[in-house]
């Protein structure tokens, strides 16, 4: 360790303390985190999972360990620096970001994942604090947790922090998937856009009541083998019926709450893949403009907003013709200028990509929303056959291999998404509160 100087502390984990520190020899800034706990043997260091999985994993939004040297009992983890986490630069937000802004950071993230998940591993332990910023590049680290699909449940040691702890984790699952990485996505993606954490909880029974509280109590329709989990039976379900997303996060758009709504679903196997993520129209926003209509309100830019319309979400034109089966949303104003009125400020350049713009309107504006998989609303996602496998029978079942990203559940050139309606406004509105200053507690 003599060739690294400590610079300053950066991070105390509940592992390790980080320092950002140089290298003496190549000037290089680096992440030097030094393990809280003693080793004795190289090999029980080697077989550490943050060692295990960071050794295979090397992807751009995977942040890159370079070294790990042991020292009188003290381990080392020498890694590439980053300037900050996700959950600082949150912190330090005044203004909401942008969704552009929101859409650069989940692109990447999910980038990292689809790598990650489709080479076997699942990180467990999600949260702004492990998403480490440079320049507007986002990399997953701290894979303290992380484990690898292929390993047998039940997993009794999870401890992954709480306000992104998905339902089946909490409820004693003994098995699950790396779709709990994907519940956490959800959940960060609603805090990227209200700067506060969507399901705040402060003990693990305020926590299933906090995601109670915003996606209604769970039932056998919405997620039979979940009744059935361990706590379950003896957990006493808060009888509370679903918010309105949009009240919730009035600043995304309708395809920014359909992916959090997908990705926070109760039942795992109906939350996308992060393959599946990335195909949904969140990502394809200048594919999908809504078709302006010709109400004069709309054209007047600088006039300050009225009342959000109330919309109703539905899908319909499922066509008997195969060509015919692709998903269409359907917005249903209250009234035509209200939807004029809502329809968002595109820029001039997206407005261009809608075929038809500036021609009289004949019906309301459509979203096709890319699916091709033909199943019926409400149903869930197709489940890739490996997570199928998985859960078939709680036993161990490697990911496909790894490489360019075809396993792990992706449908190039389709998507699963179909859109469930967004729930009914029964709640207040809750403002855009600055960022809690935040208490992360571990069981
Ligand atoms: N490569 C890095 N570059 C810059 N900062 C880092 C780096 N790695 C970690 N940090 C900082 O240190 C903090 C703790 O790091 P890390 O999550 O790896 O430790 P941990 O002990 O495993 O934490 P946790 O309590 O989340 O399990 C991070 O949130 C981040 O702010």
């Amino acid at each position: 360790m003599e060739r690294y100087k400590v610079i300053r502390e950066i991070g105390d984990g509940t592992c390790g303390n980080v320092f950002r520190a140089y290298n003496i020899e190549t000037n290089e800034i680096v992440a030097v985190k030094k393990m809280k706990r003693k080793f004795y043997h190289w090999e029980e260091c080697i077989s550490l999972r943050e060692v295990k999985a960071l050794q295979k994993l090397n992807h751009p939004n995977i942040v890159q360990l370079k070294e790990v040297t042991m020292e009188n009992h003290e381990l080392f983890f020498i890694f590439e620096h980053m300037d900050c986490n996700l959950y600082d630069v949150i912190r330090e937000r005044s203004a909401p970001f942008s969704e552009e802004e929101i859409r650069k950071f989940m692109l990447q993230i999910l980038q990292g994942l689809v790598y990650m998940h489709n080479n076997g591993y699942f990180h467990r332990d999600l949260k702004p604090e492990n998403l480490l910023v440079t320049n507007g590049i986002v990399k997953i680290a701290d894979f303290g947790l992380a484990r690898e699909v292929c390993s047998s449940p039940p997993y009794t040691d999870y401890v992954s922090t709480r306000w992104y702890r998905a339902p089946e984790v909490l409820l004693q699952a003994s098995a699950y998937t790396p779709s709990i990485d994907m519940w956490a996505i959800g959940a960060i993606l609603a805090e990227l856009f209200t700067l506060s954490p969507l399901f705040p909880g402060e003990t693990e029974t305020d926590q299933v009541y906090k995601i109670c509280a915003v996606l209604g109590t769970p039932d056998y329709s919405l997620w039979p083998e979940g009744m059935n989990l361990p706590r379950s039976s003896s957990f006493q379900f808060f009888q509370i019926p679903p918010r309105n997303l949009w009240e919730l996060i009035p600043n995304a758009s309708l395809e920014a709450l359909d992916l959090i709504k997908q990705l926070c679903s109760w039942d795992p196997r109906r939350r996308p893949t992060a393959e599946q993520a990335l195909q949904h129209p969140f990502f394809n926003v200048r594919k999908w403009v809504p078709r302006p209509l010709h109400d004069a309100s709309y054209s007047k830019r600088n006039e300050p907003r009225a009342t959000p319309p109330r919309l109703e979400l539905d899908l319909w034109c499922f066509g008997k013709e195969s060509d015919d089966l692709d998903l269409t949303l359907s917005l249903k104003p209250s009234s035509v200028s209200d939807l004029g009125k809502h329809v968002p400020e595109h820029r001039q350049e997206e407005n261009l990509l809608y075929p038809g713009y500036g021609n009289p309107p004949v019906q309301p504006g459509l979203w096709p929303l890319m699916s091709s998989s033909h199943r019926p609303l409400g149903e869930a996602p197709a489940m890739p056959s490996w997570q199928q496998a998985y859960i078939a029978d709680s036993q161990a079942t490697a990911l496909p291999a790894a490489g360019g990203g075809g396993g792990g559940g992706g449908f190039p050139g389709s998507s699963p998404f179909g859109l469930f309606p967004l729930q009914p406004n029964l709640m207040e509105k809750r403002s855009l509160a600055p960022a809690p200053i935040r208490q992360v507690n571990f069981f």
